[in-house]
C-alpha cells in the first residue's frame, strides 16, 4: 500500500498565520484565533478589481470545485480545512465549466478538463489549479501565470503504475494474449505459437526517459530485456540501459517501442508514417503518454501492412468526459478501423489509475493547494517561481503576509518597498519565472487601516497581477 504523504497539520479555519511550513507543527496542535483586531486570520483579495474583499481570511470562504472523480483522500483533506468543496465524478462540457469556474477560488482536475484561455478568462476568482495527475498540458500554463493563477500537479505519484501497465502490455503483445482471450470469449479455441515470443533478450526502446521511462527501464531489465532510450536531454542511464542519439536509431533497433514524452508541439505525431518506416518489421508500439504523440491513421497502415506486429494504446487524440460509449459516439474516422486491427490493446487511459497512485496524488496535490491557499507558498508550482517563507508563530501576532504577483519588469521592487517601507518588514522573498514575479513579505505590527492602505497601494501599481494579503 502506498504511504500517504505526511499530514499537514493545519488547523481548519482562520489559519493563515499558522501555515506555510506547517509540516513542522504537531498534528494535534490547535490554533486559537490570535487576539488581534482582525480576528486573527487574513483575507483573500480577489482578482477582480471591482469586487474587493478586505476581510480576514477564513477557510470557510474558499470555494473549491473538484472534477473527474478526484480521489477521496484529496477531497477529504480539503474539506477538513473547512473549505467549501464540491466534487463531481466527471469533467464538464466547456460552457458548464465556464459557469461553474466563475465562482470558485480553487479547481481540481485530472487529464480531461481543458483549462484553456477562454475558460480561464471567466475564472475571475480563481487563484489556483490543482492537476491531480502528472500531465499539465490540459492547462494554459502561460495564461494562468500571467493572471496570477498558480498550477500544481503530482509529478511522479503514478509513474510506477504506468510503468507496470506497460510491462504487462509488452508481454500481452508478445504473446498475442488479447486476441487469444477475445477468441476464447467468443468460443474459439486457437492454440498457436507462431509469432509469439518471450520478452527475454528483446530490445525495449523508450522514447522519453523521465520519471516513467526510467522506472520502466529498471523493470524491463529485471525481466531480461535490453533497454535503449531516446530523450532530448542527456540523461544518466539506469542499469545497463543505453541512450541513443536519434529517434531513428531507436526505431531501427527496438523490438518494442514505447512513448513517454509530454504533449508538446514537438511531440505531436512524433510517430507517424516516416517513423513507422524506420521501425523493425514485426516490432510493437506502445503509447501511454498522450494521444497526440501517435498518428493513428499511420499506425493503422503500419499494422495492416504487417510492419508492426501489435500495438497498445492507453491514450487518444480525443477522450470522453465520462465513462460510457466511446467508439460508437466517436467522431474519429479511424475508430472502426482501429478496433478491427489484430493484436491491438485499447485501454481507456488507465495508466495512472490504481488505488495507490490515486490516493497518493490526492494527498500530494491537496497538500500543495492547502499550502498555497493558506500561506501563499508556491513550492512545486509548475508555472510560477517556487517561493516560500517560514510560517508565522503564535507569538507573531498582528502580522500580515503580503503576496504580490506582478509583471517581471524593472523597478517593481523599489515601488513595492516604498509601500512596505513605512512598516516593519520582518522577512521578504521574491523570485521570477519568465514574465511573472512572485513576492512574499511578512509585516509585523500592522492594524486594519495599515493593511487596507498597503493593499490599496499595491493594487494601484501598474505591475500588479494579483495581490493577496493574509492576516
Ligand atoms: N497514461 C496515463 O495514465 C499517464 C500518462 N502520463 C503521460 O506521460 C508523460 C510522461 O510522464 P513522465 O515520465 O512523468 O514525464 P517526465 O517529464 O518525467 O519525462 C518526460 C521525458 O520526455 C523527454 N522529452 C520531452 N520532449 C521530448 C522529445 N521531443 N523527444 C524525446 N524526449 C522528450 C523529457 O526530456 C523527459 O525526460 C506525461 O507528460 C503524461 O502526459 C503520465 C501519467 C499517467
Ligand atoms: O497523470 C497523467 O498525466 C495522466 O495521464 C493520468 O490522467 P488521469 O488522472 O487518469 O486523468
Amino acid at each position: 500500500m502506498a504511504t500517504p504523504a505526511q499530514d499537514i497539520a493545519i488547523s481548519p479555519n482562520r489559519l493563515a498565520r499558522t501555515v506555510s511550513n506547517t509540516l513542522s507543527v504537531s498534528p494535534t496542535a490547535t490554533f486559537h484565533s490570535p487576539p488581534n483586531s482582525f480576528g486573527g486570520a487574513g483575507f483573500v483579495r480577489t482578482r477582480t478589481t471591482g469586487e474587493k474583499q478586505l476581510k480576514p481570511f477564513d477557510t470557510q470562504d474558499i470555494k473549491i470545485l473538484l472534477l473527474e472523480n478526484v480521489n477521496e483522500s484529496g477531497r477529504q483533506k480539503l474539506a477538513e480545512q473547512g473549505y467549501q468543496v464540491e466534487a463531481l465524478k466527471t469533467s464538464l462540457p466547456e460552457e458548464e465549466l465556464i459557469e461553474k469556474i466563475r465562482d470558485v477560488h480553487v479547481i481540481g482536475i485530472r487529464s480531461k478538463t481543458k483549462l484553456n484561455e477562454r475558460v480561464l478568462r471567466e475564472a475571475k476568482n480563481l487563484i489556483v489549479v490543482g492537476c491531480f495527475c502528472i500531465g499539465t498540458n490540459q492547462v494554459d500554463l502561460e495564461y494562468a501565470a500571467k493572471h496570477g493563477i498558480a498550477v500544481f500537479n503530482s509529478p511522479f505519484a503514478n509513474s510506477r503504475s504506468v510503468a507496470e501497465l506497460v510491462i504487462g502490455e509488452i508481454i500481452v503483445l508478445a504473446r498475442q494474449l488479447g486476441d487469444r482471450s477475445n477468441e476464447l470469449h467468443n468460443g474459439t479455441w486457437n492454440k498457436v505459437s507462431s509469432g509469439c515470443w518471450e520478452i527475454r533478450g528483446k530490445t525495449l526502446g523508450i522514447i522519453g526517459y523521465g520519471h516513467i521511462g526510467s522506472q520502466l527501464s529498471v523493470l524491463a531489465e529485471a525481466m531480461g530485456m535490453s533497454v535503449i532510450y531516446y530523450d532530448v536531454v542527456n540523461l544518466m542511464a539506469l542499469g545497463t540501459a543505453t541512450q541513443v542519439p536519434t529517434l531513428e536509431q531507436l526505431l531501427n533497433e527496438a523490438d518494442f517501442v514505447t512513448c513517454h514524452v509530454p504533449e508538446l508541439p514537438e511531440t505531436k505525431n512524433m510517430i507517424s508514417a516516416p517513423q513507422f518506416e524506420h521501425m523493425k518489421k514485426g516490432s510493437y508500439l506502445i503509447n501511454a503518454s498522450r494521444g497526440s504523440v501517435i498518428d493513428i491513421p499511420a499506425l493503422i497502415n503500419a499494422s495492416r501492412s504487417g510492419k508492426i506486429a501489435g500495438a497498445a494504446l492507453d491514450v487518444y487524440p480525443s477522450e470522453p468526459a465520462a465513462n460510457g460509449d466511446y467508439f460508437t459516439n466517436s467522431l474519429n474516422q479511424w475508430a472502426e478501423e482501429l478496433r478491427s486491427l489484430k493484436n491491438i490493446i485499447l485501454s481507456p487511459h488507465i495508466g495512472g489509475s490504481t488505488e495507490e497512485a490515486q490516493r497518493a496524488i490526492g494527498f500530494e496535490v491537496s497538500e500543495a493547494l492547502i499550502r498555497y491557499v493558506n500561506s501563499g507558498a508556491t513550492l512545486g508550482a509548475v508555472n510560477l517561481p517556487e517561493v516560500t517563507l517560514r510560517s508565522l508563530t503564535l507569538e507573531e501576532r498582528n502580522h500580515a503576509r503580503i503576496i504580490y504577483i506582478h509583471h517581471n519588469v524593472p523597478g517593481v521592487l523599489r515601488k513595492v518597498n516604498e509601500i512596505l517601507g513605512d512598516h516593519n518588514v520582518d522577512k521578504q522573498i521574491t523570485d521570477n519565472k519568465n514574465e511573472v514575479a512572485y513576492l512574499m513579505a511578512d509585516i509585523s505590527n500592522v492594524n486594519s487601516s495599515d493593511i487596507k492602505e498597503i493593499s490599496d497601494n499595491l493594487e494601484g501599481l501598474s505591475s500588479r497581477i494579483l495581490t493577496r494579503v493574509l492576516f
